[in-house]
């Protein structure tokens, strides 16, 4: 298989190589039956649990905790509509990841492999996916908390950007010994995983120099993914040009946005040169040896020169040392995590709150209350109403706030904490709960 073959546009025209994989439909079908007939038998005493999204007028529907039918569509239509397709039944918080798709298990749901599982669960089957596609056996270990590193060997992981990426670094240290599948824009890699062309999805989401990656955080609305696990890592820039090019001849730097905010000082003290933004660090550096310029330089990974075979003019050209750009990983299931768990979790929600005074000050008292620590907060326009008038006829802007709270989603004291946002809050969903990850120095290029 050729592993350097960028998925290329929204709509994942697929390259030769990646059309024997199942055909999605055919999947999603089999998981909806195998979802919807589990939560049929299952009890869970979690009111909140992951990808659940809602409005005031669903309590009584939560409350009752009647069935919802998952939609076989994986993507959001509207960001603040309770979504069609969004699965607000308990059996989202009992899926252990990956569970009904392909893994034998040896989890409280038995031990017993992906067929057997759905069909015991199910009490029914239905049409299975072809079997074309190399089947991902994840050892129960690979399950668990712990487990994102672990024994997911043919794990296929979509990331941003060329071969040499450090989104490519990220997937690598998450699962060293995947398959990272190359995506030209994010929204690709969010279609890669929805569409069952890749098992994961690892993103950028904020970096200690450049802030928060606002696309990546828009796409998470908009789609019905679950963030299972976040990995950082360390950004080292350096500046690549063609072979024998000259410091002296460089009148114009390319590369990611993040990348160019990174390295500001650096490019500021270059005179004459122009920066421009392009789709990824290791895009530039490709482009750069492609086009053969001799006047132009890319910030990208040392990685990336290797590839590409490039001249590293400078390394280390961030404007701090410590440069460090946090990951999420991202699945169609959420992670199944235990009450009272040594290991340290973050959960992560989206909620907006009514125009009112005081109101995001309420919000964050549900947690400041419980003691419960905010790693990461965020806002961002809605997509949908952006714009309201008060009574004066003042025009103001609406937001919805992302929240990364210290906290696991199966203890009481979370719980007890989004029960009492949820009283507040317009729109809330819980967008996934997690191990905290550990800082993971780049993989040797
Ligand atoms: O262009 C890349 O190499 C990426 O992986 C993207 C990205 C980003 O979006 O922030 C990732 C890490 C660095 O912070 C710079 C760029």
């Amino acid at each position: 298989m050729n592993r350097s073959a960028l998925l290329t546009n929204p709509d994942i025209t697929l390259r030769s190589d990646y059309q024997s994989l199942p055909h999605s439909a055919t999947c999603q079908w089999r998981r909806q039956q195998a979802r919807s007939a589990f939560h049929r038998t299952q009890h869970c005493k979690l009111q909140f649990y992951t990808g659940y999204q809602f409005r005031p007028e669903s309590h009584n529907r939560i409350a009752s905790r009647t069935s919802h039918t998952a939609h076989s569509s994986s993507r959001d239509s509207a960001v603040l509509e309770p979504a069609a397709h969004s699965a607000p039944d308990l059996v989202e918080q009992q899926l252990v990841e990956g569970n009904l798709d392909r893994a034998p298990v040896t989890s409280s749901l038995g031990s017993v492999g992906p067929e057997a599982s759905a069909t015991l669960q199910n009490g029914i089957s239905g049409p299975s996916c072809p079997s074309s596609r190399p089947q991902t056996v994840l050892t129960s270990k690979a399950l668990t908390d712990e487990g994102l590193v672990a024994d997911a060997a043919s794990m296929q992981v979509a990331y941003q950007g060329a071969p040499g990426a450090y989104s490519e670094g990220a997937a690598v240290a998450a699962y060293p010994d995947c398959t990272p599948i190359p995506c030209e824009q994010f929204e690709v890699a969010f279609q890669a995983l929805s569409q069952w062309i890749a098992d994961r999805a690892v993103l950028p989401i904020e970096n200690s120099l450049g802030g928060s990656i606002h696309s990546v955080y828009d796409l998470l609305l908009r789609y019905r993914l679950s963030i299972v696990g976040e990995v950082s890592i360390e950004v080292n820039h350096c500046l690549l040009v063609g072979p024998g090019v000259q410091r002296k001849d460089v009148r114009r730097v390319i590369s990611h946005y993040q990348a160019l905010a990174q390295v500001e000082n650096y490019v500021r003290k270059m005179p004459g040169v122009t920066r421009e933004a392009v789709d990824d660090t290791a895009g530039a550096a490709k482009m750069v040896a492609q086009e053969g310029w001799r006047d132009v330089a890319a910030v990208a990974s040392r990685r990336a020169a290797e590839l590409y075979g490039l001249d590293i003019l400078d390394e280390g050209i961030q404007d701090d040392t410590a440069n460090v750009t946090r990951f999420l990983i991202l699945a169609r299931d959420p992670l199944m995590v235990q009450p009272n768990s040594p290991i340290p979790h973050r959960t992560s929600i989206a909620f907006s709150m009514p125009e009112k005074p005081g109101q995001l000050f309420k919000a964050l008292s549900c947690f400041a209350m419980r003691d419960i620590d905010l790693t990461k907060i965020e806002s961002r326009p809605l997509k949908t109403n952006p714009i309201a008038f008060t009574p004066a006829g003042d025009r103001r802007f609406r937001y919805l706030f992302f929240i990364d709270a210290a906290a696991n989603l199966a203890d009481d004291n979370t719980q007890n904490a989004l029960r009492h946002l949820q009283e507040m809050a317009g729109y809330l969903r819980v967008l996934g709960c997690y191990p905290v990850g550990k800082k993971k120095d780049r993989p040797a290029s």
